[in-house]
């Protein structure tokens, strides 16, 4: 068993989710940032990628005062469990999904890292160790939901997500097109990573609903499953 799984990103009308130097930029408006929050306090953990982390030292914190109240647990407001995929431990100590904000973090890393990286993380988040090489997706997810965790956010980065379509751990996928170019060959795009080759292995998508949103729109695809 795995939890629900959902991949929730910022394109630019270009198709790219950051720039070529892999610079964190607004692609969200205002409207679709206030949706974020709401959805990342309705999940029960975070999970993103190394190179986001590395790339945009996110907090992934939820924003709101009100919906963080609704987010009591042991008489402290607690954000969704923070879940960095990084086999190296390359997690800087000192990032701020590390420390801003109260609430679990898990960096999950493969047999690959040093012991002396784990050790130095193990003093801010419980260590998963989990594949060989880079880290097994599934047997996290597995692992998260035996460990009572039912709801995650993916919020990328684009490596991230094709490994998590690759392994047919995604149900739901929400794109926001934002009302920008950002261009460049190389930037990186919502599913980087080898791709996929051949059409009938390509993820099929059933559409949910699109909506405006801030001057661009929302799409909400469902994963469709033979
Ligand atoms: N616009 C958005 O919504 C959005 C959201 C998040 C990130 N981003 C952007 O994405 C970029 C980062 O994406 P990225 O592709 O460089 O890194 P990523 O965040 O997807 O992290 C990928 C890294 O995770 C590690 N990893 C370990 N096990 C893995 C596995 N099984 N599968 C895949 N990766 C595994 C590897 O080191 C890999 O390089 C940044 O530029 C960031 O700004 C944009
Ligand atoms: N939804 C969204 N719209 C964007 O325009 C954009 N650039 C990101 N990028 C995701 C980024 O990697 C971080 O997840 C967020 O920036 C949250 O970071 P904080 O929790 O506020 O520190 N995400």
């Amino acid at each position: 068993m795995r939890p629900f799984i959902f991949v929730n990103l910022a394109m630019s009308a270009d198709g790219k989710i950051s720039t070529v130097q892999r610079r964190q930029v607004k692609i969200s408006g205002k409207k679709d940032f206030e949706r974020v929050d709401i959805i990342k306090a309705d999940s029960d953990a975070i999970i993103v990628g190394i190179g986001t982390v590395l790339a945009d030292n996110p907090s992934l914190t939820v924003k709101s005062s009100e919906l963080k109240s609704k987010r009591i647990k042991n008489g402290k407001e607690e954000n969704p469990i923070r879940v960095v995929i990084d086999s190296k431990a390359r997690t800087p100590a000192d990032s701020d999904i590390l420390h801003k904000g109260d609430g679990q973090r898990i960096i999950a890393v493969s047999k690959k890292a040093e012991q002396e990286k784990i050790e130095l993380l193990n003093e801010y988040a419980d260590i998963v160790v989990t594949g060989e090489d880079k880290v097994d997706l599934s047997a996290l997810m597995e692992a998260l939901y035996e460990y009572g965790v039912r709801k995650i956010m993916v919020e990328g980065g684009g490596s991230l997500i094709e490994s998590l379509f690759k392994e047919n751990l995604v149900d739901e996928i929400y794109t926001c097109v934002g009302n920008v170019i950002i261009g460049g060959k190389n930037a990186p795009t919502p599913a980087d990573g080898e791709g996929f080759l051949k059409e009938e292995d390509f993820p099929n998508l059933k559409l949910l609903d699109i909506e405006k949103i801030d001057e661009g729109i929302l799409i909400r695809w469902k994963v469709v499953r033979d």
